[in-house]
């Protein structure tokens, strides 16, 4: 017997948290999760699914304003700003239908609707005034936008990711500030869909690109067809009646919104944390092992965006099923191996990261080769009128072994999955290349670089500028 209230509590009711109570209920069935927000996750609500679904109408309407290329003629596509509207909301409520589904399904008791802070290491006080406590607690707090400094005389046209899918029709001007994934995502499809739109960056990165060659050629094709000012860290805003001015070195620019995509931090800073153990990193996070998601040697563990370490969907639900094992287990934790990472924003054409980066390369002083291939005059992606792009595959010398990829391109979401289950399958470069490749089709620029890559490891020869035994344009 315990004289804890319960085994384990969980703060959050998001992915990670969900994930942290289905497993931690393999253990235990004293388990509580806190929720004080709305139900539904960051991911369907306001996050991966209302994004793509904006991403699929403007893409839809991008490839149909296209077939000139083919000799169509479709004629001017008109946007109707409320319908689109229309489905990205009624869609996006469908998808928040499955999570609060799976809430309403979860045991009487199992969740507590309430914000949550600490007390101490095992006792959490809720809004209203309560206390409970738990043998060990799983923070899965999820993440906020950052709200950089200078943008506040925007006032009320000020935006994030959280508002933008509620319109119930689309603007005529937003100025996008980011150029991360949500900046690019979201201001390209505004643009695609006839919304005057300017990203304005800061530093040049170009979404999480970190191969220089693969992000300048990526920031040149974006540049090409969105107002971009990658480098705009002297942009100022004010407000004029109901316009937002921006003014920067490119001029002075009138719009609607002002969309903030700056980044993302840990709602972490309300919690409590200075009542317990936790050692906290310079950005209030706690200190945590990444492979038990076990937090400041405590009985306290961490997992999704609350982390922060990489915000997308299908870590927070890896990281949640550890943290709610262990949670569960404690004081028998274990650690677990992390997936290959893999990385894919949907802009278009698409960027991908899979398994380490060029900068984690770099970081890690590993000893690498690199293979590339220029999607411009690859075979498929020319006959489908989709031939931009680069990408950069890397290999460890000593091993032979596939290590990691850039890729901006197109079919970059399914290249980047091959490559990370390659990488995770610990094949090498060498092995990769026996297997089948079909003509004509995307993957066979994927085998150029691969060739060009197992040449630069002495693995192999170097291959002819155009293959030759795979048909044109292999
Ligand atoms: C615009 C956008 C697009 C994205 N697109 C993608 C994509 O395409 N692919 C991808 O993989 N990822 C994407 N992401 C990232 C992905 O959405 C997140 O990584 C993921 O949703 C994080 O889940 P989580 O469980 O950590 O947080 P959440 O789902 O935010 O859950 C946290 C929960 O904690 C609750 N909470 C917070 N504080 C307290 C408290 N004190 N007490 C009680 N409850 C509390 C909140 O109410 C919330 O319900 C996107 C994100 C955004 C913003
Ligand atoms: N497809 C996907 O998987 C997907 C899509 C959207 C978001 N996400 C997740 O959400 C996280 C947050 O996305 P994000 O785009 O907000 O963050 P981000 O960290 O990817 O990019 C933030 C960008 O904002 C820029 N910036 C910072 N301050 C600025 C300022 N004052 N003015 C102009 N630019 C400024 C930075 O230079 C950077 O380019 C991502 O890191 C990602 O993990 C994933």
């Amino acid at each position: 017997m315990t004289d804890f209230d319960y085994d384990v509590a969980i703060i959050g009711a998001g992915t990670a948290g969900m994930s942290a109570y289905r497993e931690a209920l393999k253990y235990s069935d004293r388990v509580v999760m806190i929720d004080g927000g709305p139900l539904g996750t960051t991911c369907a609500r306001v996050g991966c699914m209302p994004s793509k679904l904006l991403i699929a109408a403007a893409e839809a309407r991008h490839r149909a304003e296209s077939v000139g290329l083919f000799g169509l003629r479709a004629g001017p596509v008109e946007v109707d700003g409320v319908q689109v509207m229309n489905r990205v909301r009624a869609e996006r409520d469908h998808f928040v239908s499955f999570a609060t589904e799976a809430i309403a399904g979860f045991a009487p008791g199992g969740l507590l609707r309430e914000q949550a802070r600490f007390v101490d290491d095992n006792r959490l006080e809720l809004a209203s005034g309560k206390q409970i406590s738990a043998r060990s607690i799983v923070i899965a707090t999820g993440s906020r936008p950052v709200v950089p400094a200078g943008l506040e005389p925007a006032g009320d046209r000020l935006i994030f990711n959280d508002q933008l899918f509620d319109w119930t029709d689309l603007p005529s001007s937003v100025a996008v500030f980011g150029t991360g994934a949500i900046g690019l995502e979201l201001g390209q499809a505004l643009h695609r869909l006839g919304v005057r739109t300017h990203i304005y960056g800061r530093g040049g990165s170009v979404g999480p690109l970190t191969d220089p060659d693969v992000a300048a050629y990526a920031a040149a094709q974006f540049s090409s067809e969105i107002p971009i000012d990658w480098m705009a860290a002297d942009a100022s805003v004010a407000r004029d009646g109901d316009a937002v001015i921006v003014r920067s070195a490119g001029g002075e620019e009138r719009f609607d919104y002002l969309l903030a995509a700056a980044g993302r931090r840990a709602n972490v800073d309300n919690l409590g944390l200075e009542n317990t153990s936790l050692t906290l990193d310079a950005h209030g996070v706690p200190t945590y092992d990444h492979l038990s998601m076990r937090a400041s040697y405590s009985d306290i563990f961490i997992a999704g965006d609350s982390a922060v370490d990489l915000s997308l969907l299908h870590e927070a639900a890896d990281e949640g099923r550890v943290a709610g094992e262990n949670a569960a287990r404690y004081p028998h934790s274990y650690r677990r191996a992390r997936r290959t990472p893999l990385t894919i924003v949907f802009t278009d054409p698409q960027i991908a990261i899979a398994g380490r980066s060029h900068a984690d390369l770099l970081r890690d002083r590993m000893d690498f080769a690199i293979g590339e291939v220029s999607f411009e005059d690859q075979g498929r992606a020319r006959i489908l009128g989709l031939n931009r792009g680069l990408l950069r595959v890397y290999g460890d010398r000593p091993s032979g072994l596939l290590l990691g990829a850039e890729i901006f391109g197109p079919a970059a979401e399914h290249l980047a999955h091959l490559l990370a289950w390659s990488i995770e399958s610990r094949l090498t470069v060498a092995e990769l290349l026996e297997r089948p490749f079909y003509h004509p089709v995307i993957e066979e620029g994927l085998r150029t670089a691969l060739r060009h890559l197992n040449h630069h490891l002495g693995f192999g020869p170097n291959p002819p500028l155009r293959c030759i035994d795979c048909g044109p344009g292999g």
